[in-house]
This record gives structure tokens, C-alpha cells and sequence, in this order.
């Protein structure tokens, strides 16, 4: 995984305009992935993960948001492209699958012309070729039936066959980057495995970068390279998927994994994060915002930390200091903590 970055996202930030008032929803957020990297961006609701991706495709509406810093999507920068540009660039250089098939497909088309409608936009299929790349796509996507889903209309299939067309649109133009949003949250738990193992079969067979939108902590387990955990807008901490699961080190990595009922580094009853991500005007990104819920550590949670984060291993980076001195108050000591010998840090 040496070499370029597809994906290189540098100090990005979103604010929003509410009520007239600009607030920040994403602050200095810094973050890459390479090609044929699965890069998963985790963190409850509500901590700016979507806000992130739409950056990415530069969807938010300039009316009413603002992004600031550097995306560059293979060579091209997205902050203050223009819309013409970015016309260019989506489907091509990045695909997107939304959280919900049913309301980002066109209820009113039949699947062969959405798809074709992708074609349509970019040079990179001719005409000609639109009829069988359709049922090519609807193919490559587990699709057993293609000449007839082609014909069909939404309504007309189940919640994974249309996330399996949300799938073949976004691959349509041969993107070397997909971002997934949360693209299981919507489906029944046993159709779930089957698509993410499509998303890591196409992504493993064309070599595209991945961006992973998920609160699934069992999910990032299973599919990605890398991760990085957001909170209240920003990264917390970032490594690779081992070094966040064997070391993990932010208070608010170790209590995800220590509330994700799908993990085996869990050992006791299901651990809740007590409160909330705080409202965007609840926001002083300059302090560490987990913090704030954590109630032993209150004095920590006033206080200002840099925006440069620490690197405690190489390539494994984590945001304030208060890793150092975490721990939880109950004596529950992490197991992946006890494997390391590390036992000590929460001793
Ligand atoms: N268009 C918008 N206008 C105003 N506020 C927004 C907008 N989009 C997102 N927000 C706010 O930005 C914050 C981050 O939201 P975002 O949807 O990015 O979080 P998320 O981590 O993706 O959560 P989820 O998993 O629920 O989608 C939230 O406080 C949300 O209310």
C-alpha cells in the first residue's frame, strides 16, 4: 500500500449556515487513502462522517455551507472546483453508494436507464456499448437475472437488489475511488454480509480505493486496511485497522469498541457511551469534545489541546494527550490491551 495518494484530504473543514449562524461541523480533518486501499471512517451519528463524503463529491449546496482546506482526488483539487468540473470528476474518479437505495434511485425510471443515465454524462462507454455494459454491471453486481432487473423499476425489487443497482451505477464509469455511506444500514442483517462482500470482491478485483462510511465496528473488522474514528467533526485518532484494534488508544476509540456488541474484545455485559455527540453549537473544536462525557475527566475536557496530532507509533495518530492517562473506572481492563501486555495502562 506504498506510493501516491488517491484520496488526500488536508486541515478539511464544513461549516454550515443554521439560523442565519455559520457553525463548524467538520474541523481540520486530515485524511488519505491510497489506491486499492479500504479506508473506514467510523463514529456515532451525528459526528460529521456524511458531512465528510459530501465534501468529497463537493455536493453540499454553496449557498448554505462552506469547505475549506484541500481534497485532491487524484491530482485534482475538489475544494472550489467548479460544478463543471466536478462533472468531470464524479462517476469517474469517485462513486458513491448511499445509505438508502430506495430514495437515491429514481422511482419513475427503469433500472437499464438509470444506469445508462451514468453512462451518459462521461465519454467512457460509447453509445454503442451502453445496452451491454448494463447487463455487464447488473452481472458483475450478483445480479442472476440481468435482462429482466433491466426492465424493472425500483419498487419492483428487494432492498439488496437495489443496492446491488446503486452498486453497478456507482462502478458505471469505472471510478478509482467508491465511497460507501453506511451501505448496509438500510438492509435486512442477513442480505448485509452478502453486499459488503460484493463491495470487497469489486474492490479487490479492480483495485479501487475504498472509503467506508460505517458505525459498525464489526464491519471495519472484516473490510478495512485503515481507519479513522471522528468525533464532534474531527479525527481523534487514525492507524491502520490493527494498529486501532490491537492499540487503541483515544477514550473515544476504546469505548466504541468496548460498546460493539460485535466484537470478541468484549467480555462483559454491553457497554453504553454515556451522552451524546454535542450540537454544532455546542462546538469548541479546540478542546477534546469526547471528553466532555467522560465524567472523571472533567479537567482534561477544559483544557485546550493542539491541533497537530501526537504519533505515537509510526503511522498511528491520536489527537490530545488524554490517551495517556484513560482509563475506565469500573476495572474493566481492555482485552486487546491484556494480549499486548498493556494491562498496566488501565491497572
Ligand atoms: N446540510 C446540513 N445543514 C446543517 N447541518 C448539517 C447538514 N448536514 C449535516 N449537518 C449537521 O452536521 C453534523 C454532522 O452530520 P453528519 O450527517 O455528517 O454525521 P454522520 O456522522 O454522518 O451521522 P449519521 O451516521 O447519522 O449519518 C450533525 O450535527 C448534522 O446535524
Amino acid at each position: 500500500m506504498i506510493g501516491k495518494n488517491l484520496l488526500d484530504a488536508k486541515r478539511v473543514g464544513v461549516d454550515f449556515r443554521i439560523n442565519g449562524e455559520w457553525l463548524t461541523a467538520l474541523y481540520n480533518v486530515d485524511l488519505s487513502v491510497k489506491p486499492g486501499e479500504v479506508l473506514a471512517l467510523v463514529g456515532e451519528s451525528g459526528s460529521g462522517k456524511s458531512t465528510f463524503a459530501m465534501a468529497v463529491m463537493a455536493l453540499h449546496n454553496p449557498n448554505q455551507s462552506r469547505v475549506t482546506g484541500s481534497i485532491m482526488l487524484d491530482g485534482h483539487q475538489i475544494v472550489g472546483a467548479t460544478e463543471a468540473e466536478m462533472e468531470e470528476l464524479r462517476g469517474v474518479k469517485v462513486g458513491m453508494i448511499f445509505q438508502d437505495p430506495l430514495s437515491a434511485l429514481n422511482p419513475l425510471m427503469k433500472i437499464s436507464d438509470q444506469i445508462q443515465e451514468s453512462m451518459s454524462v462521461h465519454t467512457i462507454v460509447p453509445k454503442e456499448q451502453w445496452h451491454d455494459h448494463t447487463l455487464e454491471l447488473l452481472k458483475e453486481v450478483g445480479i442472476a437475472k440481468p435482462e429482466l432487473v433491466a426492465n424493472q423499476f425500483p419498487h419492483e425489487l428487494s432492498g439488496g437488489m437495489r443496492q446491488r443497482v446503486m452498486i453497478a451505477i456507482a462502478i458505471a464509469n469505472e471510478p478509482d475511488l467508491l465511497i460507501a455511506d453506511e451501505p448496509t444500514t438500510a438492509l435486512d442483517v442477513t442480505i448485509q454480509s452478502q453486499i459488503l462482500d460484493l463491495i470487497k470482491d469489486i474492490q479487490a478485483k479492480k483495485n479501487i480505493g475504498v472509503l467506508l462510511i460505517t458505525h459498525d465496528l464489526g464491519v471495519v473488522a472484516e473490510m478495512a486496511d485503515s481507519v479513522a474514528v471522528m468525533y464532534a467533526g474531527q479525527i481523534v485518532e487514525r492507524g491502520t485497522a490493527k494498529q486501532i484494534f490491537e492499540n487503541p488508544l483515544h477514550p473515544y476509540t476504546r469505548s466504541l469498541l468496548r460498546a460493539n456488541p460485535s466484537l470478541d474484545t468484549i467480555d462483559d455485559k454491553l457497554y453504553v457511551i454515556p451522552g451524546t455527540v454535542p450540537a454544532l453549537s455546542e462546538m469548541d473544536h479546540a478542546r477534546d469534545l469526547f471528553l466532555e462525557r467522560v465524567p472523571w475527566m472533567q479537567t482534561e475536557a477544559k483544557t485546550e489541546v493542539p491541533d497537530a496530532p501526537m504519533e505515537p507509533e509510526s503511522g498511528h495518530f491520536v489527537r490530545g494527550k488524554a490517551w495517556e492517562t484513560f482509563k475506565f473506572q469500573d476495572g474493566y481492563v481492555e482485552k486487546t490491551r491484556q494480549k499486548n501486555g498493556e494491562a498496566k495502562l488501565n491497572d
